[in-house]
């Protein structure tokens, strides 16, 4: 569903050029939910921003569902942004907009009717449990609730694809649990390719069927959490393969 080849990334600074982020290549498979895990700094969220060029890769090639990203012109890449959702640790709500009115800014932007607009984001808010805040503007939401309608939003264009940003770093425990549910959730209900950057190991370990870590810029390696017959490279990996089983016993999350 997702093809990174070579992808590099080096940002223009003031002090020169830094190098972000060496070639990267993989590969996620539809269907799968795919953690990247890595420290602060590694590169994790620009291979992410990436994904959907919200960050241009300075080589290499994007391509998602087929579709070179990479070489897509600026009207190409609105239409193939459609399908693909992001939702963000901040979240990114529209402060002056109702719940509803915040799912319903991606569909008025790719230009449909205010009638399917209205049906849609019912639709999505009940997908995230949210119906009774229709009304509620973000400031009169928990940070819970706030990410369930970025979800919704992220929902709306019905995307084949979820990328999420660290989304429950902002978060306390209880509600990342909530959040992995319905990020589990979604992924099984509608078949949904999901990309979930992390830090932390407890929230990629309830979720992720794989994973790639990142470290200083490069990706040191990628694993199938399922499989017992991988020799991991680093600690992160180890103590991720090592406590799959009880950890995971009977969540079933990776399709
Ligand atoms: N626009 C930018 N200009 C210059 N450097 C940048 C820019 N964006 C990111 N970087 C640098 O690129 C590196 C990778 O950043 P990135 O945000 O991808 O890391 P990360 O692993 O997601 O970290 P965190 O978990 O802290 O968000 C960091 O050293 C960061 O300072």
């Amino acid at each position: 569903m997702i093809t990174l080849k070579e992808v590099s990334k080096t940002y223009r600074t003031k002090d020169g050029d830094f190098s972000a982020l060496v070639p990267v290549s993989l590969e996620v498979g539809e269907g799968e939910i795919f953690g990247i895990i890595g420290q602060s700094g590694a590169g994790k969220s620009t291979i992410l921003r990436m994904m959907n060029l919200l960050e241009k890769p300075s080589t290499g090639s994007v391509i998602v569902n087929g579709q070179n990203l990479s070489q897509c012109t600026p009207r190409e890449l609105r239409v193939a942004r459609r399908w693909i959702g992001m939702i963000f640790q901040h979240f990114y709500l529209l402060q002056n907009r109702t719940a509803a009115d915040n799912i319903a800014f991606p569909l008025e932007i790719s230009g449909m009717s205010k009638k399917d607009r209205e049906k849609r984001v019912k639709e999505c808010l009940e997908i995230v449990g949210l119906e009774d805040k229709a009304s509620s503007y973000p400031a009169q939401l928990s940070g819970g609730q706030k990410q369930r309608v970025a979800i919704a939003r992220a929902l709306a264009t019905e995307p084949k694809v979820l990328l999420c940003d660290e989304p429950t770093s902002a978060l306390d425990p209880q509600t990342t649990g909530s959040i992995l549910e319905f990020i589990r959730d979604i992924n099984k209900r509608f078949g949904m390719t999901i990309v979930l950057v992390s830090h932390d190991m407890e929230v990629v370990k309830q979720v992720c069927g794989k994973i790639a870590v990142v470290e200083k810029g490069s990706l040191i390696e990628t694993l199938d959490l399922g499989r017992r017959d991988q020799q991991p490279k680093t600690e992160i990996a180890r103590l991720l393969l090592g406590s799959r089983p009880e950890v995971l016993k009977g969540v079933g999350a990776y399709v």
